[in-house]
């Protein structure tokens, strides 16, 4: 049904002459976990800050619930929480006063207002840090303070722009954990941006790969590994990484790449390829294997096959 979806209807933007989204279409389906995923500038925020009304849009439209970006942002923007990349707190204000500020924007009062904090603290777990001022949390705590700022008006849809960058995997996982969460208790819609590969195939159900501000691949996670023919990963640990090595790889049957990132990469299309072939001709190029491990595919390898980048820095 139209009225329960989100619809990026080619959406394009420019900054100056700089082509940052082009052209750009796709739905997101209520109760989804929606992964928008890509490298560093490939324009997920942007997408995203289009969708909350915080960035114009050149060309076309988004349609959220029946109601367009343009024409109804109002409306638009109450059924959404948003998480932004950057913190947007206080700092010489304590966690409760945060909260109480944010509370009063959405329009929350007395009995309603209190509970919504009270739970906004429970599921971000920081009710015993409450008085505490933002300045002295750790980075975690923060994250998951704006977190809780984003939630209290019971938003239908949560976008979450990186939340989990720089911050210590106990909070992380305790974020992953928390969307996933409010995805199953209260079928919010959530829409998660990011460019570790892992944390998306952990939690999205749907993923849309973008990079240069277009779409790479979308789907589900396992339509998206399908869809790259089997390609394999095998990961050479070796004591001297021999430059030699890589060009004699990629002349091997099935080989479709080789190169170093800390350790030897060789992607080799599953079942076209002899591992025998690969561990000799390391071994001639006097490669000496510490350590070799065989990888099937991930997101990673399938954007690496798609657009012969790396998803991170
Ligand atoms: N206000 C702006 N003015 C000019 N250029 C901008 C502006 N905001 C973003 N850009 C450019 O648009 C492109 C997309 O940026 P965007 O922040 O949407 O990417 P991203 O995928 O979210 O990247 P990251 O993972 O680094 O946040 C980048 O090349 C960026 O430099």
């Amino acid at each position: 049904m139209e009225s329960n979806r989100i619809r990026f209807k080619n959406i394009t933007k420019r900054y100056d002459d700089k082509l940052v989204i082009d052209n750009l279409s796709f739905n997101i389906e209520k109760g989804e976990v929606f992964g928008l995923l890509g490298p560093n500038g490939a324009g997920k925020s942007t997408v995203i800050s289009m969708l909350c009304g915080i960035v114009a849009i050149d060309k076309g439209d988004i349609d959220v619930q029946g109601y367009s970006v343009i024409k109804d942002s109002k409306k638009v923007k109450s059924f959404i929480g948003y998480v932004p990349q950057e913190l947007a707190l206080f700092e010489n204000l304590s966690i409760l006063d945060n909260l109480n500020y944010f509370a009063g924007m959405y329009g929350l009062k007395g009995k309603v207002k209190k509970e919504r904090i009270n739970e906004a603290l429970q599921v971000t777990a920081l009710e015993e840090q409450r008085k505490m001022k933002v300045k002295k949390l750790s980075g975690g705590m923060k994250r998951r303070l704006n977190i809780a700022c984003a939630i209290m008006h019971h938003p239908e849809i949560l976008i979450m722009d990186e939340p989990t960058v720089g911050i210590d995997p106990q909070s992380r996982n305790h974020i992953l954990e928390f969307a996933l969460d409010m995805n199953k208790k209260h079928g919010m819609t959530i829409i998660y941006t990011s460019h570790y590969m892992e944390e998306i195939q952990k939690i999205c159900n749907k993923i849309l790969v973008i990079d240069n501000g277009k779409e790479i691949i979308s789907g589900t996670k396992d339509d998206i590994l399908k869809s790259v023919i089997n390609e394999t990963t095998i990961d050479v640990k070796l004591m001297d990484n021999r430059p030699e090595i890589i060009n004699r790889l990629k002349k091997l049957q099935g080989v479709s790449e080789a190169y170093y990132d800390e350790s030897l990469k060789v992607l080799v299309a599953s079942n076209q390829y002899k591992i025998e072939d690969v561990l000799k001709t390391i071994k001639e190029n006097e490669g000496y294997i510490l350590n070799i491990s065989i990888n099937e595919p991930n997101l990673e390898t399938v954007f690496l096959s798609l657009t012969g980048k790396k998803l991170r820095d």
